[in-house]
């Protein structure tokens, strides 16, 4: 149900004729559920925090996170303006192995930004974990940065399944 034809513009300013709507498994209690409790297994061993990148990304790591029993981390695109100013929100994440969670993985581009802001807050960031990764050069992107990639859905897979 999630999965969209059509031509879109995405993150990383690539175009794709095929896009995976996050929001319609992320909007449905029971499926989040299940993907979460499936990703809870991927998580590597010695994780002591989760991060979910906003927006899609916080919903996923929530989820998990009930399974995995591990606080979370909500990591902001942009550090808020007022308040607390903060980038990363909720738990700290300063001198913690820090797991990235997020929902789709392209480019890898936003996981490879948002790990950078990450460890300049002293975050040890080795791992991230994704729903689905459209298997674009997103693994390889990481792998450059230190980051090694799980993802519990391919786009191979889904696309074997439809
Ligand atoms: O691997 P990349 O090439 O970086 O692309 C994937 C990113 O693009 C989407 O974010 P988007 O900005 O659309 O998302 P949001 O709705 O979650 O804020 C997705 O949630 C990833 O964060
Ligand atoms: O690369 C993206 O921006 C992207 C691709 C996709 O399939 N779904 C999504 O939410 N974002």
């Amino acid at each position: 149900m999630s999965r969209l034809t059509g031509e879109f513009v995405l993150r990383s300013g690539r175009t794709a004729t095929e896009y995976f709507d996050k929001y319609q498994f992320e909007a449905d209690p029971v499926l989040l559920d299940q993907l979460a409790e499936q990703m809870a297994v991927l998580i590597p061993e010695g994780t002591e925090v989760l991060a979910g990148l906003e927006m899609g990304g916080i919903a996923v790591v929530t989820a998990v996170a009930r399974h995995a029993k591990l606080p979370t981390a909500f990591v902001r695109k942009q550090a808020k303006q007022y308040g607390t100013a903060r980038l990363s929100e909720g738990a700290e994440v300063a001198g913690r192995r820090v797991l990235v969670i997020e929902d789709v993985v392209t480019s890898g581009g936003q996981v490879v930004i948002s790990t950078e802001e990450l460890r300049k807050l002293g975050a040890h960031v080795d791992h991230a974990l994704c729903v689905i990764d459209r298997q674009e050069g997103g693994s390889e992107a990481l792998a450059e940065a230190g980051i090694t990639l799980r993802a519990l859905l391919t786009r191979a897979a889904l696309e074997a399944a439809v």
